[in-house]
């Protein structure tokens, strides 16, 4: 499924970003330094900032389209988004917080048990999350963004959180979610070697706008 995105944006009186991308790849990686501006475009594809100017769509889907005031809200958007920080209910168990949002959502229970397997968190589920690693949290905060069967999957620095020794274990768990579901990804990361395992196509970001070159 294609995504395109041709935006302006400016946070008040600060950064401003004019980013215009497309791509149709099944893993797409937004890659550049820190406040480039990466997370701002991984907000607007989400839904959970509105651009000022510009337009975003999603296979035939006009999410935004500023012109003629049309902006989808984020819940009919049925994006899948982790955050940097895993952003899950630290008192619940593991299969409260898969519940939560899947049952909102709709999801069908196959799609449970797949990301619970593809993610080998089957022996977690009963753990109240504050008793997880943080290796463990990540992937619970995977499956989580999974199992309401997005149409997109948007990934804010899946390995930022971790300590660099289990980074290359999130990193097999990422590819292998991009592996067992269809859903297309869009990630962010500013490590370039991460980059060049898991994404077929990458834009690279620089001082809010996007560039040939890495940089
Ligand atoms: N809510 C906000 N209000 C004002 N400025 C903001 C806000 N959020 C981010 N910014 C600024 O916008 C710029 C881009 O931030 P963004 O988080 O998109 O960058 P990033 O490339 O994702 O960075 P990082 O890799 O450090 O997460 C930064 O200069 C940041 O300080």
């Amino acid at each position: 499924m294609a995504l395109s995105l041709h935006c302006t944006f400016r946070y008040p009186q600060r950064f401003a970003l004019d980013a215009t991308l497309s791509s149709a790849a099944h893993v797409t990686a937004l890659c550049g330094a820190s406040g480039s501006g990466k997370t701002t475009i991984l907000m607007l594809i989400a839904g959970l900032l509105r651009p000022q100017a510009g337009a975003i769509r999603y296979g035939d889907e006009v999410w935004v389209d500023v012109a003629s005031r049309r902006f989808v809200p984020p819940e009919a958007r049925r994006v899948g988004v982790m955050f940097q920080e895993p952003r899950l209910f630290p008192h619940y168990s593991v299969r409260k917080n898969l519940n939560y949002g899947y049952v909102r959502r709709g999801g069908e229970p196959a799609q449970m048990d797949k990301a619970i397997e593809t993610l080998e968190i089957g022996d977690l589920l009963t753990r109240p999350v504050h008793s997880l690693s943080g290796g463990q949290k990540q992937r619970v905060a995977l499956a989580r963004a999974i199992v309401s069967g997005p149409q997109l999957l948007l990934l804010d620095e899946p390995l930022t959180s971790v300590e660099p020794a289990l980074q290359e274990k999130i990193a097999v768990y990422v590819k292998r979610v991009a592996k067992e579901f269809a859903t297309p990804i869009v990630l962010v990361s500013h490590s370039v070697e991460l980059v060049q395992q898991m994404a077929e196509r990458t834009f690279w970001v620089k001082d809010g706008e996007i560039v040939a070159e890495p940089t």
